[in-house]
């Protein structure tokens, strides 16, 4: 068995969100299709590290492709990332492993790129600030997807740590905020990349209209948005499975999803630009 590695370097090469945000919104519409075979993905828990190994197979038989991602999330690392992943490609015509891949740069890329296809249907087309609750790799990753879907004149950026959020705002020619509410009160998109298990983004700080990416809390008892504000705002998901078994946000707020991702691509499902929008992200 000749069984190829690629690392990093060389995915982080061949990657680039002028294609990969095209081809996640292939993807979501496939997926709402049920074009693909994808379970929701099996989750152990480690306790000791509040953490979890996440083992997330798909097949899509148009496509040809049969592959597994196992990713870990640590969220106590400090001198590490916190999330790790490989990925593993089979041979879908006779099962045999061709490709060993990183799965951290494919991590990191692909969920900013579908909260980019998120933002591109449902803010404003004027769009002018963005706000980023978080300063880690999902804030970076974020910027920069989104900054390639709306121009935005104004990024502000909150973090549990002041000079974290200095850093980025430095990196991104950005505005630190000692509070969230600050941060998001002019905000036309939010992006909550937090690993909170608690609400952080209340919905008296929203004004009316804007589209919030809500992209940590992927625990059924974690939470990362105040439930009034999913309950009262229009709830994208990228997999209603997925979401029913895994969002705390969706699960404990009891909010009503009205759409997969896929489904809106599709023109199956409306995309409510002119209301206050939340797409709970959890990846698939
Ligand atoms: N929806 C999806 O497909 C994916 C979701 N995620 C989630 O996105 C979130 C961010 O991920 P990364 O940027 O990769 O992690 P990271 O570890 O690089 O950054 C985490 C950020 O959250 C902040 N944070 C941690 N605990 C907090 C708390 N209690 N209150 C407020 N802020 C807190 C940290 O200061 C840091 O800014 C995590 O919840 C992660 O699990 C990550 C990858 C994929
Ligand atoms: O899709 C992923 O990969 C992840 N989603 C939730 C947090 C862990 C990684």
């Amino acid at each position: 068995m000749d069984i190829k590695f690629i690392p990093a370097e060389d995915v982080k090469r061949v990657l680039h969100f002028s294609e990969l945000i095209p081809q996640m919104e292939s993807a979501l519409k496939k997926f709402s299709s049920k074009n693909v075979e994808q379970p929701v993905r099996s989750i152990v828990s480690v306790k000791e590290a509040n953490g979890f190994l996440g083992v997330m197979p798909a097949y899509s038989s148009t496509d040809q492709a049969l592959a597994v991602k196992l990713v870990t999330f640590y969220p106590q690392n400090t001198d590490v990332p916190t999330h790790n992943a490989i990925i593993a490609v089979f041979n879908s015509h006779n099962g045999i492993p061709e490709v060993i891949m990183d799965g951290e740069v494919i991590t990191t890329m692909r969920t900013a790129a579908v909260s980019a296809v998120a933002t591109k249907y449902l803010a404003a087309g004027d769009a002018s600030t963005l706000a980023v609750l978080g300063s880690g790799v999902q804030a970076r990753s974020h910027i920069q997807a989104l900054s390639s879907i709306r121009s935005f004149k104004k990024i502000n950026i909150w973090s549990r740590t002041k000079k974290n959020a200095e850093k980025l705002a430095g990196e991104v020619g950005g505005t630190a905020y000692d509070s969230v509410q600050e941060a998001v009160k002019d905000a036309d998109v939010i992006v909550t990349v937090t690993s909170s298990s608690t609400p952080v983004l209340m919905k008296d700080w929203v004004k009316p209209g804007t589209h919030v990416n809500a992209v940590g809390a992927c625990r059924p008892d974690w939470q990362e948005i105040d439930p009034d504000l999913m309950r009262s705002s229009v709830l994208y998901v990228d997999s209603r499975e997925a979401a029913m078994k895994e969002s705390g946000d969706v699960i404990l707020s009891k909010a009503d999803i009205f759409a997969e991702l896929g489904e809106m691509v599709l023109g199956v499902k409306e995309a409510e630009v002119q209301k206050t929008t939340v797409f709970k992200s959890l990846g698939v």
